[in-house]
């Protein structure tokens, strides 16, 4: 098997940050602009106890316009820290926004374009929460913690500097009671942190995953009585979530043990500043900007360690959205086009090509070459298949259950890439494809189909080149469903889906002949496509498919024999290989 690439459920939080600025990178304008003003903001706050300090030395020695100028200048700091807090707070939200939005559409968008087998190897809730409450807690960050988080660091370092400059034999007893004692708390922390909420954060997108097959396989679990089995797996998942959280409650605890830190910091500095003051070697003041700065300084120190928590939870969101972002990125050289118009004459036994337009999609041979596949390691299911379908052929698969058709099916329509060995459309491989360009030119119509919320116009319309209502009703009219849609309760504009409407089985199906029919590609591969739909109208619309196209390369997969004998080339599989090739007549 191929290797292919997994999600972790803990990723790496080494240098996440780092490997977050890439998408950072368009806007660092306007983030080195956000943060200036937040650490001028700062800057407004930790000035403060150095003016009072300074007031109070000029009251000591009766130095009135001294005073008079600390007084206004405590003004003018408290309205400019007005300001600049107010703009940074806003520069920085809007800032985080765009970064945020432009997270999420990305990781959407790869989503969107990763490789089937990478879906469907993971669960549905992990990625669903990847991709949004992830992104929403990230969001929530950027709006609520992120300015308290810079005001916070940032006070933190200027009050160090102001304190150097004011006594540093003060500030050596603050940092040599105050430090060690910090820092052991920190690292604690920092140990047991990332294991805890990685393991909450993964317990709660495996919580998800069950909730949602519980809620899709909902009437196989009632009708099945298997309900009782489900509700052991939730509880199952449920208890290891509790478990995870009161991890994390714990490791929070090892950082309120800052608190008694800063009761023992107060208590020294007040001895030794007391007794610098008596030696008068510094001065009252000095010790009033000491008391007043180390006093803001463990409120930031308090406020610290409670957004720790909160910036870990980040982290771990940012560590595994990043994982999504770098996982499904492609490498993949720029897709190749098919070759242009033909000039020359064509391969034998092949028609010209044409020249596009989405009702002509050029022809070609469709060939697998010695194709291998496996969904589990060891476990192949594919063994150097080849099959060479004619451009214009009719042809039928047949085999047991588990012979590989469906495999084989999604491997022809480069659904899935073969671990090796190829796929080639007219001699090109299909990885060489844009999607666009592959889906004009083959289509596969599944036995499930799927709907979206929204009218049956948006359902039918669900192909690229956004086809309008006339082309639906034109599609409608060529497959003669037009009195099927018509009979809904509001003709095409039938609200459905999303718990709104539901259409049978069989009318599901016909939904993807009608999409088909309005991709009208060169290669259709119907797998069970109209297996859920009453023979008559099964019959009426196999037959519409092959006459609105009489070109068209037709491979069907089906069980019913009415729909195999009219193919005039039938192959069947049998465990992932070839057996044999029936011609009619
Ligand atoms: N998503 C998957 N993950 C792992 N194994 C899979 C997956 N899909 C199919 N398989 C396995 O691959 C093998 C071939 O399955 P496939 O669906 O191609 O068979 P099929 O011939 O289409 O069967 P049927 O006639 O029942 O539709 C089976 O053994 C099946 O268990």
């Amino acid at each position: 098997m191929a290797e292919q690439k997994r999600l972790s459920a803990s990723p790496q939080q080494h240098r996440v940050l780092r490997r977050a600025w890439t998408h950072m990178r368009a806007d660092r304008r306007r983030i080195v602009l956000a943060l200036a003003l937040s650490a001028a903001a700062t800057l407004t706050t930790v000035a403060v106890p150095a003016v009072i300090g300074a007031g109070v030395d000029r009251i000591l020695q009766d130095d009135r316009s001294g005073l008079l100028t600390a007084a206004g200048l405590l003004l003018a700091l408290s309205v400019a820290r007005l300001i600049l807090f107010r703009q940074s707070e806003i520069r920085l939200t809007a800032v985080g926004e765009r970064v945020v939005r432009r997270l999420r559409e990305l990781a959407v968008q790869r989503l969107s374009r990763a490789p089937l087998r990478f879906v469907e190897a993971h669960p549905s809730g992990d990625l669903l929460r990847r991709t949004t409450t992830e992104i929403a807690d990230l969001a929530n960050f950027v709006r609520g913690q992120l300015p308290d988080v810079l005001n916070v660091s940032g006070y933190l370092l200027f009050t160090l500097v102001l304190l150097l400059t004011q006594s540093w034999l003060l500030t050596l007893a603050l940092l040599v009671v105050f430090v060690p004692a910090i820092v052991w708390v920190l690292r604690r922390f920092k140990k047991a942190a990332p294991p805890a909420f990685a393991a909450e954060a993964a317990a709660a997108g495996r919580m998800a995953s069950t909730y949602q097959e519980l809620v899709r396989a909902r009437e196989m679990l009632l009708t099945s009585g298997g309900t009782g089995y489900w509700r052991e797996r939730f509880d199952r998942d449920s208890e290891t979530r509790y478990r995870a959280a009161r991890r994390t409650q714990r490791t929070l605890f090892v950082i309120s043990c800052s608190r008694v830190v800063q009761g023992l910091t107060t208590a020294v500095l007040l001895g030794v500043g007391g007794w610098l003051a008596a030696e008068d070697r510094v001065s009252v003041g000095v010790v009033v900007v000491f008391v007043l700065a180390t006093r803001q300084l463990f409120d930031s120190a308090t406020q610290a360690s409670n957004l720790v928590g909160q910036v870990q939870q980040t982290l771990t969101g940012l560590a595994r959205l990043l994982d999504l972002l770098e996982t499904t990125r492609t490498d993949a050289p720029e897709p190749g086009a098919l070759p242009g118009p033909r000039t020359s004459a064509p391969a034998s036994g092949q028609e010209p090509l044409d020249e596009g337009g989405s009702s002509t999609a050029p022809r070609g041979v469709l060939e697998a070459d010695e194709v291998h596949y496996a969904y589990v390691d060891g476990v192949e299911v594919l063994h150097g298949l080849s099959l060479t379908v004619a451009a214009g052929e009719r042809l039928g698969l047949v085999g047991p259950t588990g012979a590989g058709k469906t495999t084989l099916a999604k491997l022809l329509t480069g659904l899935y890439t073969p671990d090796s060995g190829s796929v080639r459309y007219d001699g090109v491989d299909l990885r060489a494809l844009p999607p666009g360009e592959l889906r004009r030119r083959i289509v596969l119509v599944p036995q499930r189909v799927h709907m979206i919320a929204g009218s049956l116009l948006d359902n039918l319309a669900l192909v690229p080149g956004e086809p309008g209502e006339t082309a639906v009703r034109e599609a409608l009219d060529r497959l003669g469903l037009t009195d099927w849609a018509e009979r809904l309760p509001q003709g095409l504009h039938t609200p459905l889906g999303g718990g709104r409407g539901e259409l049978s089985a069989g009318e599901l199906q016909l939904v993807g002949l009608v999409r088909a029919a309005l991709l009208d590609p060169a290669v259709l591969v119907l797998d069970e496509a109209t297996a859920d739909i009453d023979p008559a109208t099964a019959r009426k619309l196999e037959t519409a498919l092959d006459t609105l196209r009489t070109d068209r390369t037709l491979l069907v997969i089906a069980h019913r024999q009415s729909t195999i004998d009219r193919l005039p080339r039938v192959v069947r599989l049998d465990g992932g290989a070839v057996d044999s090739v029936l011609t009619a007549g």
